[in-house]
């Protein structure tokens, strides 16, 4: 029931540019077109076009903090105005931050192709962001990827290409852009082959997003708590349709009368860490999410925030 209403509410909320779920007009303060880079490295393909092209907006995702650093030390100091970087998982991130058709381009230069087939599940342009990006690209958008690996622009080819979403383009061998990124630089000394691929978004198709936008911090009230069934959490894992949690550990601060339980949750692909805290007050105990880490509310993070409340008390 509690799936059902989450979604509910999803949909229900309106899904301009300017609104849910991220309002990128305020952000920017205009509502030029949306450019989008995937692991941009130190930074600088996004500075030199966004340097360019001042009629874009360009928003970067990294996994890695250092990049972030980087890029926005390159960003002040060649006074860019229109680029913005996020970390995280790029292809979660993209579909819960961007409105449906609220991207005009798509760029990934020399990803990391996780040749192991254990690993394949890392790489970018697997099934699911593709519906991804056939959801917050406009019509008429494209995807562009810039590879030294043979084999894996012929399979994010042939992945685009079974695509209903999609037109793709052949394959540019050796190719030859105004602006080279880092890794390119490295490749050509190399005299390495590279290959870009083009994709155009020919069709809208609706993912189902699971962040509720900036919605209220989960908490609950309860008169009394029971420390045994609190310290026997550590380790359990609790489910509820798509919704996972797991209690890593609980640790005891004495100085500040709470407890704080280590969490990990997932609403199916997309996985969080944070604490949820229980605090003593005069006459009951309060459980909230600790505010040192700041998950996205999701329906996960608010099952297991109600789920622990529900479990410690004290009966
Ligand atoms: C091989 S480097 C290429 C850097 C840069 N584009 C260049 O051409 O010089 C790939 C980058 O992608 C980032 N990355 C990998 N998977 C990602 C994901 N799912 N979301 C965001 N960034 C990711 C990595 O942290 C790494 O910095």
């Amino acid at each position: 029931m509690h799936d059902k209403i989450a979604v509910l509410k999803y949909f229900l909320k309106p899904q301009t540019f300017d609104e849910y779920p991220v309002n990128w007009k305020d952000i920017f303060g205009n509502r030029k077109k949306l450019y989008v880079e995937i692991g941009f490295g130190s930074g600088e393909y996004m500075a030199a076009l966004a340097k360019e092209n001042p009629d874009i907006n360009f928003v970067g995702f990294e996994t890695s903090l250092t990049a972030l650093y980087k890029a926005q030390i390159n960003f002040y100091k060649n006074n860019i105005k229109n680029a913005r970087v996020i970390q995280g998982d790029a292809r979660l991130l993209i579909r819960e931050l961007f409105p449906s058709g609220s991207i005009s381009k798509l760029i990934v230069n020399f990803p990391c192709p996780w040749p192991k087939k254990r690993h394949k599940e890392r790489r970018i342009f697997i099934e699911s962001f593709i519906l991804t990006l056939a959801d917050v690209l406009r019509k008429g958008g494209t995807i562009e990827l810039a590879t030294d690996v043979d084999w894996y622009a012929q399979e994010v080819y042939d992945n685009f290409s079974k695509s209903e979403f999609f037109e793709a383009q052949e394959i540019i061998e050796n190719f030859n852009r105004p602006i080279k990124t880092k890794y390119e630089l490295k490749w050509d000394k190399e005299g390495r082959n590279k290959y870009l691929f083009i994709a155009k978004k020919v069709k809208d198709y609706k993912v189902l997003r699971i962040l509720e936008g900036v919605s209220e911090m989960p908490h609950k009230n309860i008169n009394s708590i029971d420390i045994d069934k609190l310290k026997d959490l550590k380790d359990k894992k609790f489910q509820e349709g798509n919704k996972t949690f797991v209690v890593n550990n609980v640790y005891e601060d004495m100085i500040n009368d709470r407890y704080l339980l280590k969490v990990v949750s997932s609403d199916d692909d997309f996985i969080q860490q944070y604490y949820v805290a229980i605090y003593k007050k005069t006459n009951s105990w309060l459980v909230k999410l600790d505010s040192v880490t700041i998950p996205y509310r999701t329906p996960a993070v608010k099952f297991s925030v109600y789920k622990i409340a529900e479990l410690i008390e004290e009966i």
